[in-house]
């Protein structure tokens, strides 16, 4: 074979929760290997669906840490199976799925920390764990624990003040919490609760890896103002929890350098340096290249909004994190549960199916519909928590439906000001270096983009966000080898692929949308108080 040319590069992993993904970013910012392994597919033992375990109470979902560690014996063989130069790693960094933990049984530092190179990880971590089956995102058995902490410090909205968020069932601390209410021995037999992110870290790093303030941030735990774990919040969870959860640290850190098991079983370079992981959305941000006044729309199933803020206004919806880039700044989180599947059901009852019908309702209705607003939820939408469909008229009259094109523009206006009225309460303001950038399925759709682009003022990009996180995670990488020079993220990453821009705003948008969006937020208001019932 012809000896491979010498690249030096940075590696970018993604624990998230269907598998683990790496990609190899070179100093051009190129990605030129990628590579995953799949945990229903490759480790059928654990019997997994969508990589978790829903228990028959139909709220706990957990996932077997020691599926995590096999998958990554079995993605480094494959790499070293094809010949991937592992001694070209400057340093690696990477992502796991939010808010899931890992226990790590006493002793487990003395073995995590003496691994021989002749043996796969699984073999020698077996009995590493004091938990086997983790709880992760997708879990909502807390909600227990989730009114205690709340009352610990005064309320949903002083929690959401002093961690970003108000107590959420999936978050940490509130999980942490549970394990130690239900099973108080495998919590006192547990030395290390580390995140999935800062779990992976540990791996690679021979020793426990830090939470990382960004990742920390979606545990209800961290102070997001001072970077330091809440009191209040420890003492609410369970006894002991700091020395367990050691000190958080600035994303971009370099948390040492490579573990000699990698060095000597796969050929790194005992120089490779480990740069903090953290959560999966955080290291998208990074992906994306969101930069001050940026907003990301992810168009998927479910929408998720990615904010990026100088100064948060945390509320009872949506989270902030500590920014995984600049640590002066924050990032939000905002997600909408009717996205995708809500588009669909009106293209099938309004455009027959259609989307090339669809995109012409749209061009054939002005923007502001004549003062039609809509609210579409036919499940219970997250933000804010209403269900059912509300449809009014130019003077506020509730109308039980519209003529189909005035239904399929009053959906897609409806969603993306919801989506402007809660991100500015949140703090976000539109600058005039705003970009949009679009991700998802309906990000394919232009004259979706140009109503998206309408009602925010700005102009809309379409960027490739397959793998953000690991792509992420790589350019985080290369910020943390600048560690030291203040060089700012944007310019390590100023090589990347740039987004396309597809849509600017449609002059006189500004003005229709202004007086629409005032009368969108009291109209929510208005169904909000009606389906919510009068105030106790
Ligand atoms: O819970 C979430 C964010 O708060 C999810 O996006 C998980 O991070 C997915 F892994």
């Amino acid at each position: 074979m012809a000896e491979r040319a010498a690249r030096h590069c940075c590696l970018g992993w993604d624990f998230s929760t269907q598998q683990v993904k790496v990609v190899a970013v070179d100093a051009e910012l190129s990605v030129f290997y990628e590579d995953s392994v799949h945990f229903d597919r490759d480790l059928v033992e654990f019997g997994t669906q969508g990589g978790v375990h829903v228990h028959k109470d139909g709220l706990t979902v957990t996932s077997p840490v020691l599926m995590w560690v096999q998958a990554l014996d079995i993605i480094l063989e494959k790499m070293k199976a094809s010949g991937f130069d592992f001694s070209q790693v400057l340093a690696l960094s990477g992502a796991g799925q939010q808010h899931g933990s890992v226990y790590w049984k006493t002793g487990a530092s003395q073995v995590l920390t003496s691994l021989s190179p002749d043996l796969p990880l699984r073999e020698q971590l077996q009995a590493c764990f004091s938990i086997s089956n983790c709880p992760v995102w997708m879990d909502s058995s807390t909600a227990a624990q989730c009114r205690q902490l709340e009352a610990a410090v005064g309320g949903a909205q002083a929690l959401s003040l002093l961690t970003g968020s108000r107590a959420y069932e999936r978050f940490t601390g509130n999980q942490i919490a549970k394990i130690y209410q239900q099973n108080p021995e495998a919590y006192s037999h547990t030395e290390r609760i580390s995140l999935v992110s800062s779990f992976a870290a540990s791996l690679f790093l021979g020793s426990y890896s830090p939470v990382d303030y960004s990742d920390g941030s979606g545990m209800n735990l961290l102070q997001i103002q001072d970077k330091v774990w809440s009191q209040a919040c420890l003492g609410a969870c369970a006894p002991r929890l700091e020395e367990k959860l050691g000190r958080p640290v600035p994303s971009c850190s370099i948390v040492g350098a490579i573990s000699s098991y990698f060095v000597q079983r796969y050929g790194f370079p005992p120089e490779c340096k480990v740069v903090a992981f953290t959560g999966d959305n955080p290291a998208s941000l990074a992906g994306m290249r969101l930069e001050e006044g940026d907003i990301a729309v992810s168009l998927g199933t479910s929408d998720t909004l990615f904010l990026w803020l100088q100064e948060p206004t945390p509320a009872l919806e949506g989270h902030i994190f500590c920014n995984p880039v600049d640590p002066q700044h924050y990032m939000a989180l905002l997600c909408f549960k009717n996205g995708s599947l809500m588009r669909e059901k009106i293209r099938d009852e309004s455009a027959s199916g259609s989307w090339s019908k669809f995109s012409k309702a749209l061009q054939s209705t002005g923007m502001g519909n004549s003062g039609n607003l809509g609210f579409y939820f036919d499940v219970m939408e997250i933000t804010p928590e209403i269900i059912g469909r509300h449809r009014f008229t130019a003077e506020n009259h509730e109308v039980s439906a519209f003529p189909q094109d005035v239904e399929i523009r009053a959906l897609i206006e409806g969603q993306f000001m919801a989506k402007k009225i809660h991100a500015e309460a949140l703090g976000y303001r539109v600058m005039p270096k705003t970009k949009i950038l679009a991700t998802g399925g309906a990000s394919h759709n232009r004259d979706i983009l140009q109503v998206l682009a309408d009602v925010f003022g700005a102009p809309v990009y379409v960027i490739d966000t397959a793998n953000s996180a690991c792509v992420g995670s790589a350019y985080r990488a290369f910020h943390g080898l600048a560690a030291g020079t203040d060089m700012p993220f944007a310019e390590i990453v100023k090589l990347a692929p740039n987004p396309r821009l597809v849509a600017t705003p449609t002059p006189g948008a500004s003005q229709v949308y202004e007086a629409l969006l005032q009368r969108y937020a009291m109209l929510e208001q208005r169904v909000l108080s009606q389906t919510r019932g009068p105030p106790e």
